[in-house]
């Protein structure tokens, strides 16, 4: 079971493997990498579990990359929630090699920021981002996926994408002027 001891931290010294581009996964997928995948997905889901993690404190979660538990390959699992607790997730993904493949030109920002599993502090500002995205990927099968998503999903995905290559999401906000956004960003509430 992956506990918040386990995640990367990135104001640890191990926090290379948080900036550095990970490396493409081959299928077959070794039992290694079926076991990892799964653990990522049950940490979401037990994340969103508010009794399981309180007892666990386990710090809720829509998304987790393997960079963030020291692993560096291009795997990452999502899990979007469907809206007031609709049984049925937004996203629910483990995505294997994915890349983004065209994004609109149109920005987009969580109103209240982001945060991220690897880092132990709030860091405030708009994290600047595509609305929209058309990313592809492999599932655990290894069969390619082509998926187009839009606001919070899309941001979401991104996100991990980003830990894939070394990006944390505070390198999208305005050093300057973190409250800042560019004309008619989308504000996602
Ligand atoms: O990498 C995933 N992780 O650190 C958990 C938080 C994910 C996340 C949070 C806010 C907006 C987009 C994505
Ligand atoms: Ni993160």
């Amino acid at each position: 079971m992956i506990l918040m001891k386990d995640m990367v931290r990135d104001d640890k010294d191990s926090k290379k493997v948080l900036r550095s581009t990970a490396k493409q996964v081959s299928f077959p997928l070794s039992e290694e990498d079926q076991k990892l995948a799964a653990a990522m997905m049950k940490y979401l889901e037990d994340s969103q579990d508010p009794k399981i993690a309180e007892k666990h404190q386990l710090r809720a979660g829509v998304g987790l990359a393997a960079p963030q538990v020291g692993v560096s390959e291009m795997m990452a699992a999502v899990l979007v929630p469907g809206e007031d607790g609709d049984a049925k997730p937004i996203f629910k993904e483990v995505i294997v090699n994915p890349k983004i493949r065209s994004y609109s030109v149109q920005n987009a920002a969580i109103a209240e920021g982001e945060g991220c599993l690897s880092v132990f502090r709030d860091v405030p500002g708009y994290v600047i981002r595509h609305e929209k995205i058309t990313f592809t990927y492999q599932d655990l099968d290894g069969n390619e996926h082509k998926v187009r998503l839009k606001g919070y999903p899309a941001i979401v995905c991104q996100h991990e994408i980003d830990h894939l290559n070394g990006i944390l999401f505070y390198d999208h906000i305005n050093k300057q002027k973190p409250f800042e956004m560019p004309d008619d960003t989308t504000v996602i509430e």
